[in-house]
């Protein structure tokens, strides 16, 4: 059994799930605001990393991501791992708090779940959006037409939809079962979205810092 590499007495961990486009990102930047979290997102990280000169992942991830499949857990838990211990290295918390992180888009498969909490950190709690496909489509067509991502058209979007069900779905209801999850409807405004995910966060003992 290997030890993690950050201790749950230094660092609080947040898994933020959701379906594509289900508002992650943008309510991610509500909580680094108010409660001093470090945001993370898997997929930025991967998208960095495909661009990296010299990365030896760069044209797997691209493939990966357009068709909207789940990167080896290796790479992308690497990635978020030292993404980690660069953050603690240069923007160490504030003298007796613990450094917490909002780990957005991650875990996407259960295996992927396993893996960082025996090797990089357990979690404290996950935060689910809940949002009809639908208006998750919508969005994303929306944010493609000035994103730039490979990702945001309907072919690639369906795609994700069926990963996020098939594969995704199940780490969140193994998080359920484990009363872990803070479940929230994402379909209102970011507004009232936020307002949701505070009461949420807050009933589990996460407060604004
Ligand atoms: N509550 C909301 N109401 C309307 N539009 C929203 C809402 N939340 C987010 N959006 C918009 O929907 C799009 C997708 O949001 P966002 O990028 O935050 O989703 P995401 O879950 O991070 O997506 P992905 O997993 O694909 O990166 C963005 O253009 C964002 O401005
Ligand atoms: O843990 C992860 C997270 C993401 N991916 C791949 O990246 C894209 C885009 O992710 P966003 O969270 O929407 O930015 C996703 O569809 C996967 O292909 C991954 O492989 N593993």
């Amino acid at each position: 059994m290997s030890t993690p590499r950050f201790s749950t007495n230094d660092v609080t961990v947040v898994f933020f799930l959701g379906g594509p486009g289900s508002g992650k990102g943008t309510q991610s930047a509500n909580l680094v605001k108010d409660y001093g979290f470090v945001h993370l997102s898997a997929g930025d990280l991967l998208r960095a990393e495909q661009v990296r000169e010299g990365s030896q992942y760069g044209e797997l991830i691209r493939e990966y991501i357009r068709e909207g499949k789940i990167v080896p857990m290796e790479v992308t838990v690497a990635l978020l791992s030292n993404a980690m211990a660069d953050s603690l290295a240069t923007s160490p918390p504030p003298a007796g708090t613990k450094a917490r992180f909002l780990i957005d888009g991650f875990p996407r498969k259960l295996d992927q779940a396993v893996f960082f909490e025996a090797t990089v950190c357990p979690s404290e709690l996950v935060l689910f959006l809940d949002c009809p496909e639908d208006v998750m489509e919508a969005r994303l067509l929306k944010r493609g037409e000035t994103s730039g991502r490979d990702d945001d058209n309907a072919a690639s979007i369906r795609k994700r939809f069926h990963t996020f069900v098939e594969t995704s779905m199940p780490v969140v209801d193994d998080f359920k079962k484990k009363d872990k999850v803070v479940w929230v409807k994402a379909d209102s405004s970011v507004e009232q979205v936020y307002e949701e995910v505070k009461a949420g966060i807050e009933a589990r003992g996460l407060q604004a810092r």
